[in-house]
């Protein structure tokens, strides 16, 4: 039995605006219950501009709700127009920031240097990366979709040394099950999430290999949610459209009354 805590974080993506973000907030803080987070590891990643919003209210509650940022910039400050650096999502006390998601990767071009640089920018300023990686659906069809992950963590974790590599999140997710409704069958997803901590035991130790998180993320909802939870290196989902559904959303964090 994993002594790895489940997390279950909501992706956003870019929907709901600071105001929105604190009601949402603030219905899933009502809805989750102490017993809950001493079983799972609940977080939110919101849009850059709702992060102050969300600190502020986590931290005048007290919630234990964690939250991070989709992104960050590889430099730590500097004429990078748009950008948002480590140090000020440090300053906003995000836990987590997502590095490398397929969407960044598809309509921003990010490779697996730019997501290997911004995987240190996290770890450098105190953040846990969720380095997201996962196989377009000609990768899987022509049965390339194990290497082709692989490649993408071992590019992403390249010279990150065993302690940091320890506490990392990796996201499995298929770019074919995102957002389509089509859900990755979870021994499909199994498979991969096991050569994933197969490749980190051979990149580092079993030992890292076995503190690792690896989440599942593309369709996720509460319906399938216990199915994929039940898989042996899944250690949780990042979740997208359901996410933002808080009743859906407190039932996969609940995936244990599925
Ligand atoms: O991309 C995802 C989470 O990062 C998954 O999105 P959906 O849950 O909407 O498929």
């Amino acid at each position: 039995m994993s002594t790895r805590t489940p997390l279950m974080a909501g992706n956003w993506k870019m929907n709901l605006n600071h105001l929105e973000a604190i009601a949402h907030t603030q219905k899933l803080a009502f809805a989750l219950a102490d017993k809950d987070y001493e079983a799972v590891e609940v977080a939110v990643l919101p849009p850059f501009t709702d992060l102050r919003s969300v600190q502020t209210l986590v931290e005048h509650d007290k919630l234990k709700i964690k939250y991070g940022a989709q992104d960050i910039s590889a430099h730590d400050g500097g004429a990078y127009t748009g950008e948002i650096s480590g140090p000020m999502l440090a300053k906003l006390k995000c836990t987590y920031v997502a590095v490398g998601h397929s969407e960044r990767r598809q309509y921003h071009h990010e490779t697996d240097e730019i997501v290997n640089a911004k995987v240190k920018a996290a770890f450098k300023h105190g953040l846990t990366p969720i380095l997201c990686v996962g196989e377009e659906l000609e990768v899987r069809e022509a049965g390339n979709h194990v290497s082709h992950t692989l490649a993408q963590v071992e590019g992403g974790l390249k010279d990150v040394p065993a302690e940091q590599a320890a506490t990392a999140v990796i996201a499995y997710e298929p770019v074919w099950a995102i957002g389509t409704g089509k859900v990755c069958g979870a021994e499909d997803a199994q498979e991969v999430c096991a050569a994933v901590r197969g490749k980190i035991a051979e990149l580092y130790s079993q030992d890292v290999a076995d503190k690792v998180r690896i989440q599942y993320g593309g369709s996720v909802k509460s319906g399938n949610v216990a199915e994929i939870m039940a898989q042996a290196d899944i250690d949780g989902a990042l979740v997208g459209g359901a996410s933002l559904d808080a009743d859906e959303f407190v039932k996969i964090v609940r995936f244990r009354d599925q």
